[in-house]
This record gives structure tokens, C-alpha cells and sequence, in this order.
């Protein structure tokens, strides 16, 4: 393992009955880990199939929480940012320079879920501040039930997935072990495609929050990316009317485009030094941050194997991307 290796990645700390569990799953290699385990559908890292099971086990959702979801290396930091400063904005007001976001990783002010019941089962969510504000990369169909019987809020950020997995690539070759970090893209890719991936398939995941987000838009808002780096303050606003919080100046939406963009955090003291207690470091979370950077990464006919799979596993969606 590098010395930047997340615990997530690890397979230490767990519980008999993850242990157990586990005996009975199917098993895949994995690139990003040596081994996967496929649980509910989707394939997670034996750290993080705890935290899932923790999470699902004592979980009491509040009918004010939001809960952001993502899948991996789809704007989640990003996301955390802008959430954070938006529903906080009076307690501290975007423009005054002792913000917390100029201090502190959007990854440290808003808990990740299942990362937490795995790092810190004794954690107490019932003290965080109200509105909780969490985010979790599980599927819909693992949510804790009170998660989607209650009216807490969901804000889902899809990301095209050429530049998920190309982002993913390029964190993965930072965290993995000496025993996956040789391993080939075109696998990679393939694995990728077919869902053998780590919270994959990716397609299943994004399809399920798009169709809830159809199905009752007061429950989820589905938003993209590539949305918030085209239109970022409309879709702020988006997001401002879906959480109910009110009138919003323009100079605030000004003020939190500004605060959370990509040159803005990824300047900070604290997104170039330092690192999360998962152990991996916070400048690993701001690499490019553009939309359609996959072209200096994936090959043509890599590129083409991933739109047609979108197009496959999307068709009669109504959701696509076109970078
Ligand atoms: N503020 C802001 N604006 C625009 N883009 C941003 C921002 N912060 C992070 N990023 C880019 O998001 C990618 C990391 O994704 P996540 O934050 O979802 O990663 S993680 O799942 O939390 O590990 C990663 O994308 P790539 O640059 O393509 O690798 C980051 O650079």
C-alpha cells in the first residue's frame, strides 16, 4: 500500500459478522482492490460494505436531513461545498473571510456515511447540526428504509461517465496497492462497462436516482456536473428551491460560485495540505475539474466502448450526455 492508501481500501477492522457475511458473497478481482464483494447488487470494498451494514442497521433518518449522493469521483466534493455554504449562508455568510470552507475539506465539514459507521461506529449523528447535512455514494435500493420513508431530501450529482472513470483511473493509480496499480485500462474499461466496478454498475446506480427523481421530484433532485460547471449559479438556485431555503440574493449565489470553485478550494492551504483520517490526502480530491478531460486519457476506442454501453443501458431514458 502507498503511504496516501484510504482505510476504505483496506481489509482490517472487520466485524465477525462482516466477516461472515462476506464467506457468502460472490467475489470478483477487482482493479482499484484486490477484491470486491457483490452485496444488494452492487460491488463494494469489504471497509465499506461494513459502513453500508452499520449504516443500514442504525440509521434513524430526520425529515429535515439532506442527504447528497454520488457515485465516486462524480462531483461530490464539489457538491459538498456548494450545499454546505448555500443552507449555512446566514450562519456564515459566503463573502466574510473566515468561512469554513477556507479552512477546512468540504470531505471533514460533511460526513460520509458508510465511511463513518466504518471508521467511527460510535459516532453520533443526533449531535450534528440541524439540517444534517451527509452524503453517501450507496444505491437507492440500500438506503436505509427511514432514509426513504421519511421526507428527509436527496440531491443526486451524476457525472458523464468518460470523465467518472477517467477520473476514478487517475485516483485509483494514487491509492492502489503495488498488486492492482499495473493494472491495464483496457480492463479497467471493460470492467467498467460490464459494472464489476466499485458502488457499480454505475448505470444501475444513476438510472434508479434519475427515475426516483422523475417518479417525485420533491424527494430527489437530480442534477449533473456538467450542469453545475455550465450553468453553476441556475443550478445552485435549482437546488436552493428543491431544499426550500428560501430567497437568495444574487450576490449570495455570486459569492458561493466564487467560494467553491475549482481554482478557489483547490488553492486553499487546506486541499493541498493535509489529509482526511481515512488517510488519503485532501489535494487528491481537485486533479483537473473540467468537463470532457477523458480525451487525454481514454483511447478512441475506449472512449466508444463507454457511449455505447451508455447508450445501451440508457436507451428509452430520456438521460444522456453528449461530452
Ligand atoms: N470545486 C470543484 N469544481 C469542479 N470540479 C471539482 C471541484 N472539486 C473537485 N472537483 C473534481 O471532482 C472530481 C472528484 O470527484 P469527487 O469529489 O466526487 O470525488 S470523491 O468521490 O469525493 O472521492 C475530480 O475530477 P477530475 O479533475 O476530473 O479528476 C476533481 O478535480
Amino acid at each position: 500500500m502507498s503511504s496516501s492508501s484510504s482505510s476504505y481500501l483496506r481489509d482490517e477492522d472487520l466485524t465477525q459478522e462482516t466477516r461472515d457475511l462476506i464467506s457468502s458473497l460472490p467475489s470478483e478481482k477487482g482493479w482499484l482492490v484486490s477484491q470486491m464483494y457483490q452485496f444488494q447488487g452492487r460491488w463494494h470494498t469489504q471497509a465499506l460494505l461494513q459502513g453500508l451494514l452499520q449504516y443500514q442497521k442504525h440509521f434513524e433518518a430526520k425529515d429535515s436531513d439532506i442527504i447528497l449522493v454520488t457515485n465516486p469521483k462524480s462531483g461530490t466534493t464539489w457538491l459538498k461545498a456548494l450545499v454546505f455554504s448555500l443552507i449555512n449562508r446566514h450562519k456564515f455568510p459566503v463573502s466574510s473571510g473566515d468561512h469554513p470552507l477556507l479552512v477546512t475539506n468540504p470531505h471533514l465539514l460533511i460526513p460520509f456515511l458508510e465511511g463513518v459507521y466504518y471508521e467511527s461506529p460510535n459516532f453520533d449523528f443526533t449531535e450534528l447540526p440541524s439540517p444534517r447535512l451527509m452524503n453517501t455514494h450507496i444505491s437507492l435500493l440500500s438506503l436505509p428504509e427511514s432514509v426513504k420513508s421519511s421526507s428527509c431530501k436527496i440531491v443526486y450529482c451524476c457525472r458523464n461517465p468518460k470523465d467518472m472513470f477517467v477520473s476514478l483511473w487517475h485516483f485509483g493509480k494514487k491509492l492502489a496497492s503495488q498488486e492492482t496499480a499495473d493494472y491495464p485500462i483496457e480492463k479497467a474499461v471493460e470492467a467498467f462497462c460490464q459494472g464489476k466496478f466499485i458502488g457499480g454498475p454505475f448505470w444501475d446506480h444513476v438510472l434508479e436516482y434519475w427515475y426516483a427523481s422523475l417518479e417525485n421530484p420533491n424527494k430527489v433532485l437530480f442534477v449533473t456536473y456538467e450542469e453545475l460547471k455550465k450553468q453553476t449559479g441556475d443550478t445552485i438556485k435549482r437546488i436552493a428551491e428543491f431544499l426550500g431555503c428560501g430567497f437568495i440574493e444574487e450576490e449570495e449565489v455570486g459569492g458561493i460560485v466564487k467560494l467553491c470553485s475549482f481554482e478557489s478550494l483547490s488553492s486553499l492551504e487546506a486541499n493541498r495540505e493535509g489529509k482526511l483520517p481515512n488517510g488519503v490526502e485532501t489535494k487528491a480530491f481537485f486533479r483537473k475539474g473540467e468537463v470532457g478531460g477523458w480525451r487525454d486519457t481514454l483511447s478512441e476506442s475506449l472512449a466508444e466502448e463507454i457511449d455505447r454501453t451508455m447508450e445501451e443501458k440508457f436507451q428509452g431514458s430520456g438521460l444522456k450526455f453528449s461530452c
